[in-house]
Formats: structure tokens, sequence, C-alpha cells
């Protein structure tokens, strides 16, 4: 993982309040600060004041690639010179305003402008950019990426309130109707408009304080740096790919490949690791780690697939054909694994295996899942819904869509406890066993999921009455997620995967006070020599210290939602 000048881009609608908080974090990191909206003003300046004709293209680039411009830091506020001129106030003039955004649709002003945006980035060892295309076109690989959003009243009330404040003149309406003009030239433009980089993280400060947004943005950029985290993750890539090396497939044990034989080893490690393989390489922009992907995708397919019987086998000792949460990681995994190589094989695979889980399992009312009493397990369920979420995402076909919300109102019916707002484990209540709260918190991040692709989880789209209901009565005192609900606590073993689905949810939700202690407690308890570790005992100590090729499915996914 990089360690270049750390890039922190800052892009958003005016007034929303980038150059307050760019200022905040350059200080904070002691950064530099590139306010290129004052480059745009300058450069409107320098138009205004030597009465350019702005259709002239060439003589417009001819002269703003050369503009003579440089800040100064004097006390708390940054000075602006234009030719050697101090022109800090007249930049700020909303006519000059105007005319910067007037330019800035013209993509040879852009152009004219760009190598002096991005000096800034040079002989210092980290810049905080604010702008509207920092994270998109300026720095596309920011290692950091926000975007920041406020409704347009908000926005002006704030700059009437700066104003007034400074003892200036202010009209209200004046000021909404000018950042409104603005707002529509900016968003509307055809290079580079006014928009979220893929990758940043949005953050709505309508209801926070110059405080909270800055509270929020420092903890993100803390947590991406988290270099415990990062490099527990490269440790168990390199143990993962040297395992795959000497066999040929993902094993069980990736600190003891041997331990299993390949004939028991199940198709559950090939997916797994498969997802974490394509995740590691998207965060990390890793090929090798894509192509260790492939190969294991041309393994399941050869080795797992019994071609005479058409089903996706769990083991090769077993043959068994049967396990729905087999078919849901397949399922889920050959969509993400499109999603990156689109090949029409693999989107044949994909048809394949939802054909083979309609026709096994959810034609007959999922008969197959039933024990001899009738009950049926939750999570092979809550995979299935995950793969169909994933399958959504990665062939945006609306099939998956369908079926995904077919799927919630029956989970919902079969293991949704109103009274106690958690996810049951079994579909009647006499089992033991009833609740996993790791469980709960994995069904908060999938409605938060859902949510966010338009799928309708309208019955329970209360994610955080979940989340809060598992947090009360499932975790210990030290922080650990409690398997289950019903056993004594003296012989409680925790597992590292409920403590990941309950950070995966907190990242989501961007809530990093939690998200902060529960990485420390994780940090402290279930690395072990840089690497994760299964499970410890409620006093913290190891219980099983073996690296399972299972839990990395679990580790980057929380992982690449704390970088998002
Ligand atoms: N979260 C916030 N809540 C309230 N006021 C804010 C917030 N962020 C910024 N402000 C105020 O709003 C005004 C505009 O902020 P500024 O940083 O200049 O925005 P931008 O650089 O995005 O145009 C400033 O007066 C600033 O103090
Ligand atoms: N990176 C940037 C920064 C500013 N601009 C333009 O320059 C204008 C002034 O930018 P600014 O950041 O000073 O504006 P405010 O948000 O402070 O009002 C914006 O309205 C944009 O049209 C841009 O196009 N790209």
């Amino acid at each position: 993982m990089s360690n270049k000048v750390e890039i922190i881009t800052i892009d958003g609608p005016s007034g929303v309040g980038k150059g307050t908080l760019s200022r905040l974090l350059a200080q904070k990191l002691d950064y530099a600060l590139l306010d290129s909206g004052a480059i745009y003003r300058l450069a409107a300046l320098y138009v205004l004041d030597h009465v350019i004709d702005i259709s002239h293209e060439q003589l417009l680039y001819d002269e703003l690639s050369q503009l003579n411009i440089h800040f100064a830091i004097e006390g708390n506020q940054t000075k602006a010179f234009l030719d050697g001129m101090d022109v800090t106030t007249r930049i700020r003039q909303e006519q000059t305003g105007m005319m910067a955004s007037k330019i800035a649709k013209i993509s040879i002003v852009r152009d004219a402008l760009l190598a002096c945006q991005q000096a800034f980035a040079q002989g210092v060892k980290g810049l905080v950019a604010d702008g509207r295309d920092m994270g998109t076109v300026v720095f596309p690989n920011a290692r950091h990426k926000f975007f920041l959003e406020a409704g347009s009243q908000i926005r002006a009330q704030r700059r009437y309130d700066e104003l007034i404040a400074k003892g200036q003149k202010a009209d209200f309406t004046e000021i909404l109707t000018q950042l409104e003009a603005r707002d529509h030239q900016d968003r509307n433009r055809e290079v580079a408009p006014l928009r979220p980089a893929e990758d940043a993280l949005i953050i709505d400060t309508s209801s926070l304080d110059i405080d909270g947004v800055f509270a929020k943005v420092y903890a993100a950029v803390k947590l991406r740096n988290n270099k415990q985290m990062t490099v527990a993750i490269d440790a168990y890539y390199q143990l993962l790919i040297k395992a795959i090396d000497q066999l040929g497939y993902a094993p069980e044990f990736l600190n003891a490949p041997q331990k299993i034989d390949q004939a028991n080893t199940r198709l559950l490690c090939q997916t797994r690791s498969l997802f974490f393989l394509l995740t590691y390489a998207g965060l990390t922009n890793t090929q090798a780690a894509n192509a260790y992907a492939y190969k294991l995708y041309q393994v399941m397919k050869s080795q797992y697939f019994d071609e005479q019987s058409k089903a996706w086998i769990k083991t090769q000792s077993s043959k068994d054909g049967n396990d729905l949460y087999e078919y849901a990681f397949v399922l889920f995994t050959l969509s993400v694994l499109y999603g990156t190589f689109k090949e029409h094989v693999i989107s044949e695979d994909i048809e394949h295996v939802n054909e083979l889980i309609t026709q096994k399992f959810i034609a007959d009312d999922f008969k197959a899942l039933k024990d001899q009493h009738g009950v049926i397990g939750q999570n092979a369920l809550m995979h299935l819904f995950e793969a169909y979420l994933g399958a959504y995402r990665h062939t945006q076909n609306p099939i998956f869509k369908t079926q995904a919300e077919a799927l919630y109102q029956k989970i919902i019916a079969l293991f949704f406890d109103h009274e106690r707002s958690l996810m049951r484990e079994y579909s009647r209540e006499d089992k033991s066993a009833l609740f996993e709260p790791g469980h709960s918190f994995e069904w908060s991040s999938l409605i938060v999921e859902a949510q966010a692709l338009g799928v309708d989880v309208d019955i329970m789209s209360d994610h955080i009455g979940l989340y809060q209901a598992a947090t009360k009565v499932g975790i210990n005192d030290c922080g650990f997620i409690k398997p289950n609900l019903s056993h004594d606590v003296k012989d409680m073993q925790y597992r590292i995967w409920p403590m990941l689905e309950y950070m995966r949810y907190l990242a989501m939700t961007a809530s990093y006070e939690h998200l902060d202690n529960a990485l420390s407690i994780f940090s402290t308890v279930f690395l072990k020599h840089d690497l994760p570790i299964e499970y410890v005992d409620s006093e913290g100590a190891v219980g099983f210290d073996d690296v399972k090729s299972t839990t990395g499915y679990h580790l980057i996914n929380c992982w690449q939602y704390m970088l998002r």
C-alpha cells in the first residue's frame, strides 16, 4: 500500500465548508493547502482586469498558463497575490466568483491551470486540496477523498452569517440566487463538472457544525492510515498467495496449509479467498492479486463443479451438492469476479448458478434446508440475499433486485423477532443458540447496502434499531461480540468474524467513535504477529491461533468499508 505524498481532496459546492475544513485539516496534520478556487478566482480577476475576450481560447490559454500568482500566510489569513499585488479581498467579491465559475467551464482554462494546481503536491509530505474536481481530475490517485454536501438554503445562510459577522451588508435572497446559479453552472458544465469521485466519502454537513465535520473527516483519515490493519491485510495476502503457489488451491488454514488434504478442503475456501483477492486487488491496485483470483476461479470450476450431477459440491470427498451456503458464495463471488473481468463466460456461470439455486432451493420453498422438525437456519439465506445484492450491483440485471426483494420478505417472515428487534438463527423459537449478535450486525450492513442499491427493504428498513438491539445484548464487558445469547458466559469462545462484522457496520455508517474503540480491541486481541487469529476466550487469551482462509472475506470486507 503506497506511502507517497498523502493527498486529501475536499470537493463540494459553494458554501458547504470546504475551505474551513481544509484549513483545519492542514493545520492539524501540518500539510500544505491548495485552495484551487482561489486560483480560479485569481485567473478570473486577471481576465476582468485585462478585459480579455474569453471567447478567444488560444489567448486565454497563453495568458493563464503563465499566470504570476502566489500565496502567503499572514497571521491566520492566507493572502493571495496577482502580479505581486495583494488581491485577497478583490478575489472574494461575488463578481469575481461568477467570472471564475464562467471561465471554469472552458476546457482550455482548466488545462492551463492544471499544472499550477498539481505543483502544490511537490516537495511536501502532505496536501489538502480544496475545490470542485480535486478527487476526480486534479488528484485522481489521492489517498483520501471527501465530498461535502448541504442544501442551498443552508449554504446561503452560512455565507450570510459570515458576511454579517464581518460587519458587511448582506441580502439573503441575493446570496441564495447567486449561489444556486453558480451551483447550476458548476454541476452542469461539460468539463470536470462538480460531482463526487467514485471512491469519495460523501458527507452531508447540513446538520453538523464545523467541529462535527472535522471530527468525521479526521477520524476517516486516521482510520485509513491505520497501520496495524494495513499490515495484517498485506501479511494475510502474502500467506494466501504462498499457499496457492504451493498447493494450487486455497487451503483451510493458511498457516498450516497441509493440515487438511485437498479432498476435504471446502469450496468455501476458494470462493471466499477469491473475494479476498479481488477486493485486495481493487484496494491496492495489485494486478497479481487479480491473476490469483482468476486462477482460483478456474480451480473452482474444474474441481468443485460436478458435470454429471450439475452441482457445486461442498468438498471433493463428500460430493455434497445441496449446500445453499456454498451456492450463495459461488454466486456472490462470481458476481464480484464479473465486476472485475466483465467476461461473457462469467456472466453465463452466474446465470447458471442462479438457475441452480432457484431449482434446488427456491422452487420448493427451501424444503431442502429444513431439518426433521421443519426448522430452517437463517445464515445461508442471509448469504443468498447478500449474493443477490452483489449480483445486482455487478451485473445490473434487474432480476437480482426482484429476487432479493422476494427473499427479503421471506427472511423477515421467518427470522425477524419484532419484539427484540433481532435476527433469529432459526425459523422456530425453541432451538438453542437463538441469537448470534454477529449476524444481526451483518444484517444491519446488508440493509444499508440494499438501501444504497435501491432494493426495497421496507419492512425492516431500520438497520439502526437492529444494530442497537444487537449492541445492547451482544457485546461483553471487554468489548467482544458474544457468539450467541444462550450459553454461560464463562464457556464462551469469542470468534473473530462477529468483531469484523460489527466494525464493518460501524465503518459503513461512519460511527467513528465506536469504531475507534472496536478497532483498538481488535488489533490488540485478534491480531497476533500481524495475522488475524480465529478466537479468544472471555479473558482475551488466544484460543485458536490458526489463520483461516475463510476469514479473509470478513477481514477485507470490513477493511474496504473502512477505506470508503
Ligand atoms: N458545518 C458547518 N456548520 C456551520 N457553518 C459552517 C460549517 N462549515 C462551514 N461553515 C461556515 O460556512 C461558511 C462557508 O464555509 P467555507 O469553508 O467558506 O465554504 P466553501 O469553501 O465550501 O465555499 C463559513 O462562514 C464557515 O465558517
Ligand atoms: N477546483 C475548482 C475550484 C473552483 N472552481 C470554480 O471556481 C469558482 C470559485 O471557487 P471557490 O471554491 O472559491 O468558491 P466558493 O466555494 O468559495 O464560493 C467555483 O464556483 C467554480 O466554478 C472550479 O471550477 N474548480
